[in-house]
């Protein structure tokens, strides 16, 4: 496929936690003979510390501070697949940074998406009534997911890999859009 020499990266996953971007982005990436790399790692490799730590030792805000410079960073310098953490598309400069990119919202419903993640250390659910948190969360972010995503991708289609072909199907389909900047 010529999507990896006309647009870079080759695709950003975007959606709400436990959609699978980080699962079906590294399944992707190798199906496309890419290299993969999902931001929030890349923020833990920097930080030298798990995200529950950063939460609670700076707090929300500066996750999202730190989580943008990484964002930026990767967007800027990463050719293959990139998997966001579910939050950033929040953050303004990252919403607008993603336009002109091929941005994939792999979408979850409520129920299935934290069937996947409760019982895991993600701290926006880790309060007294994670699922309704998760719901909340959920309901707050779809409309900025939609704005932001170029194409949209049924998370519970199948298995992770049922999903990354179905993303291969598209990124195949799609026009390749215009880049943010020319040169
Ligand atoms: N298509 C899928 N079907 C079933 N389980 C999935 C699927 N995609 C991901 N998972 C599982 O859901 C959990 C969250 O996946 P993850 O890739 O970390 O999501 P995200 O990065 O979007 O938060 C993991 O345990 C993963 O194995
Ligand atoms: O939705 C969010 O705000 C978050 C999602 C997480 O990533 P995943 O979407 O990969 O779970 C991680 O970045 C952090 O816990 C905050
Ligand atoms: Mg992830």
């Amino acid at each position: 496929m010529s999507t990896e020499a006309t647009h870079r990266p080759v695709a950003v996953l975007i959606g709400f936690m436990g959609a699978g971007k980080s699962t079906v982005g590294r399944i992707l990436a190798r199906r496309l003979g890419v290299d993969f790399i999902d931001t929030d790692s890349e923020l833990v490799r920097r930080e030298r510390r798990p995200i529950p730590e950063i939460f609670t030792d700076d707090g929300p805000q500066r996750f999202r501070e730190i989580e943008r410079d990484v964002v930026l960073d990767v967007l800027e310098s990463h050719h293959g697949v990139v998997a966001l953490g579910g939050g950033a598309v929040m953050t303004p400069a990252v919403a607008d940074a993603l336009a002109g990119h091929r941005v994939v919202y792999l979408r979850i419903s409520a129920d299935d998406g934290f069937e996947r993640v409760r019982g895991s250390d993600r701290p926006l659910i880790a309060g007294d009534d994670p699922h309704e948190r998760y719901r909340e969360l959920l309901a707050e972010r779809d409309d900025t997911y939609r704005r932001v995503g170029t194409m949209t991708v049924d998370a519970a289609a199948g298995a992770p890999g049922v999903v990354a072909d179905a993303i291969l199907e598209l990124l195949a389909a799609a026009p390749t859009p215009e880049r943010a900047t020319t040169t």
